[in-house]
């Protein structure tokens, strides 16, 4: 893997080191690592199968590797101990694709499931009321925690799993495509929502994203997954520079350059601000465009 800011002194909640995933004949990962940073938002790109939500499936400890390993707040994942199994999975939230919302719960009911796996002795009125907090933190009106998942929008819906996510105060945060099927819209406003909960709860966040938007408004760097592996992690303006054709089609395909004129940051490189410019028109961006790289 080529890790582009190498200057960095911090620790590390995740590292993932030669990790080979394979479903029978069927190799997904082969001598992958990863190294993310405290505090900071990593996304995590790559076309579509190469192995994003595996990944992050291996990381929480839902698919058992092949081999390698993987730390997650100094702890092993791949050999835990019961005690440190339990303790690590109520240090982090994780919001999957689709939600994963209980059907036959309320929003807050929902809120309420791992606050009842992990803290079973605290009282019903004080779960009921830390389930309302988290729901009104996600953005939700409190009405919304008596709303079944049917009830709500695409974008409640994702609110909602991400107040779930939020239960139990969690150090990190793994948001698998959450804008996925939100209006533009709806998609910033989430984007601002991860960014502000970042933020202000000192969280660091493992997010895969086909959202160009995405990556341009809230990554602190992005990890790029192709060829079975990390091929290479850093700030957007250091991918610009690197000559892997996957990388160069990714974000100086058509949508990147739109993303990029759109986000207009000066930190970007000035010469692929120039040439986004010159090869998007003008109406191609608006507040309200948003690119995605699937
Ligand atoms: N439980 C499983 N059994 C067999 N194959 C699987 C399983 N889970 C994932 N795969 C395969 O692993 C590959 C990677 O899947 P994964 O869902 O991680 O891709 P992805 O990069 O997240 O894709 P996308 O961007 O489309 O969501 C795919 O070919 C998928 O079919």
């Amino acid at each position: 893997m080529t890790d582009l800011s190498n200057d960095y002194e911090g620790e590390y909640p995740i590292r993932v080191e030669g990790l080979t995933n394979a479903f029978g004949d069927h190799r997904i990962h082969d001598g992958l690592d990863l190294k993310v940073r405290k505090g900071e938002v990593l996304g995590v790109v790559g076309g579509s199968g190469t192995g994003k939500s595996v990944l992050m499936r291996s990381i929480i400890g839902l698919q058992t590797p092949t081999s390698g390993d993987i730390e997650v707040l100094g702890r092993n994942m791949t050999h835990p101990s019961e005690e440190d199994d339990i303790d690590i999975r109520s240090r982090w939230g994780v919001l999957f694709q689709g939600g994963a919302l209980f059907s036959t719960l309320t929003v807050g009911e929902n809120v309420e499931v791992p606050l009842k796996q992990f803290y079973p002795e605290i009282s019903d009125t004080l779960r009921q009321d830390i389930a309302r907090f988290k729901v009104r933190l996600s953005g939700l009106p409190d009405e919304a925690a008596f709303k079944y998942p049917s009830e709500l929008s695409g974008g409640m819906k994702k609110r909602a799993g991400l107040a779930r996510a939020l239960a139990l105060d969690p150090e990190l945060l793994f948001l698998d495509e959450p804008t996925a099927g939100l209006d533009p819209i709806g998609a910033a406003a989430f984007d601002n929502l991860t960014r502000e909960l970042k933020e202000t709860l000192g969280l660091t966040v493992f997010l895969i994203t086909h959202d160009l938007d995405t990556l341009y408004a809230i990554c602190d760097r992005v990890a790029v997954l192709a060829d079975k592996k990390v091929i290479a992690v850093g700030t957007i303006p250091e991918l610009l520079a690197l000559d892997h054709p996957w990388i160069q089609e990714y974000f100086n395909g058509p949508r990147g350059r739109a993303a990029l004129v759109a986000k207009g940051d000066p930190k970007l490189d000035a010469a692929a601000q120039v040439n986004a410019e010159c090869a998007v028109p003008a109406t191609a961006h608006s507040d309200n465009s948003r690119q995605t790289g699937a």
